[in-house]
């Protein structure tokens, strides 16, 4: 099969007008992809898709950027990529010239993600198996050989990974048939966000309980006094019986995190999540030993593999949160993966955006079945926005997330968004300046 044109979208929902996704940093984001589709010259019309997440301008960049790495897999054979993963994603990451631009960060690397996700999406729909399948079916070795190791190997080696991942082979099987009958573990953010009434908050959180939520996640790094008002709205709704998370969205120097966590200590959070900036490794260290036994949780915004080595190989986080598109796709997640197992640190995937939840799930259901081979202590994020765009919806079940049981990485959006949702010609921004 081989690729033989590439379009480029860019798709942006205006989800700032009910102020859905937003937190102390981002106050009024618009979720929106700069989504990929690989054309093919397979006879059934095959066609790999894939998206970056943002939350709004500037999306035209990562679009830019897309169409920049696109002359490095039009008119090649999918077998020549799938024959060899890793040297397929050192290809797209090492391109002599646009490396410049990273490496490994920044627009071109959520570029990165979008293309590489779409060869995964492509592969997993030609061998006519969701993603997560497509990848428990591999032997230890066939999946081991799908990482770049670069950079790496002081954290782990290939070998190492190949030895986890004997060990748990054996028992796999018994792992996905668990998946397939329960599901896996999600938390839900919908109730949290910043920009909400106190009176909605109270109202989705009540909701959330009663729908069999055991964890929950609210925004925090306003007012301090603020951040207490709404957790008291919280826990008086949930009771003290579920988990609460906090995410401070970078709002905070390291000592302010410090001093804030201690008051909010009260409401017994689970985990802070982004206390800091991502960037700030010891930072994240000084908090993480000054707040325990909360937890400190990051990695949406942590850009590549040798951030999160140096992030797990510190403790200077609890929880790791993978983002399916700020790393270079499927091939990087699986390295941060090996990390994390390595190193006994929980992978809870960052997914409050478009089209996150559909692809993180295979993400935490290969670790489980071939990397960690656990659930414990791990929770999917989940967010009731914006899956009626998409062909193959996450489906939620008391809690769990569902195996998705369609070929591919779940990723296809419909055509009908990808045309009323364009910018900023889709009729949804069109009516949007005619009313402005
Ligand atoms: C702007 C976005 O909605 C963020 O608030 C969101 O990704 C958030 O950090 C999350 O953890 O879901
Ligand atoms: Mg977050």
């Amino acid at each position: 099969m081989k690729i033989i044109d590439i379009e480029v979208f860019d798709i942006r929902f205006p989800t700032s007008r009910e102020l859905d996704g937003s937190d102390a940093m981002n106050p009024d984001p618009d979720y929106s992809a700069a989504y990929v589709i690989l054309k093919t010259d397979d006879p059934d019309g095959t066609e790999g898709h894939g998206l970056t997440f943002t939350i709004g301008r500037g999306n035209e960049l990562c679009v830019a950027a897309i169409k920049s790495l696109s002359y490095l897999i039009k008119g090649k054979e999918l077998e020549s990529f799938t024959s060899d993963m890793a040297g397929f994603w050192r290809m797209i990451t090492g391109d002599s010239q646009l490396r410049w631009l990273g490496p490994d960060k920044g627009v071109i690397h959520l570029a990165t993600g979008a293309v590489v996700n779409a060869v995964w999406d492509l592969w997993a729909k030609a061998e006519q198996k969701p993603l997560w399948k497509l990848l428990a079916d591999m032997t230890p070795e066939e999946l081991v050989s799908c990482v770049d190791f670069t950079y790496i190997t002081d954290a782990i080696t290939p070998k190492e990974a190949l030895d986890m991942l004997v060990k748990l082979e054996g028992s796999k099987k018994q792992r996905i048939d668990d998946l397939v009958q329960n599901g896996y573990p999600a938390y839900t953010t919908s109730a949290g966000w910043l920009g909400y009434s106190d009176e909605k908050i109270r109202t989705l959180c009540r909701e959330a309980k009663k729908e069999g939520w055991k964890h929950l996640k609210m925004k925090v790094g306003s007012s301090l006094e603020d951040d207490i008002r709404r957790a008291t709205i919280i826990r008086e709704e949930i009771g003290n019986e579920m988990y609460l998370m906090m995410d401070a969205n970078q709002k905070w120097e390291v000592n302010e995190a410090i001093e804030n966590m201690a008051k909010l200590s009260q409401f017994n959070p689970y985990w802070i999540e982004e206390p800091t900036s991502p960037d700030d490794i010891m930072g994240h260290a000084t908090i993480a030993r000054a707040v325990e036994p909360i937890k400190v949780a990051s990695g949406e915004h942590c850009h590549n593999r040798v951030m999160f080595k140096q992030l797990i190989m510190t403790k200077a986080i609890d929880i790791c949160q993978i983002d399916s598109c700020r790393v270079g796709g499927v091939n990087e997640i699986l390295g941060i993966l090996l990390i994390a197992a390595k190193y006994g640190v929980p992978v809870c995937p960052h997914a409050g955006g478009v089209g996150l939840c559909e692809y993180v799930q295979h993400l935490s259901m290969i670790d489980y079945i071939a990397i960690s081979g656990s659930t414990e202590n791990r929770v999917i994020e989940y967010v009731d926005h914006l899956h009626e765009h998409f062909e193959d919806p996450v489906v939620i079940r008391d809690g769990n997330y569902l195996a998705p049981a369609a070929p591919g990485y779940s990723i296809t959006m419909k055509k009908e968004s990808l045309s009323k949702y364009s910018y900023p010609e889709g009729a949804v921004w069109k009516e949007e300046s005619i009313i402005a």
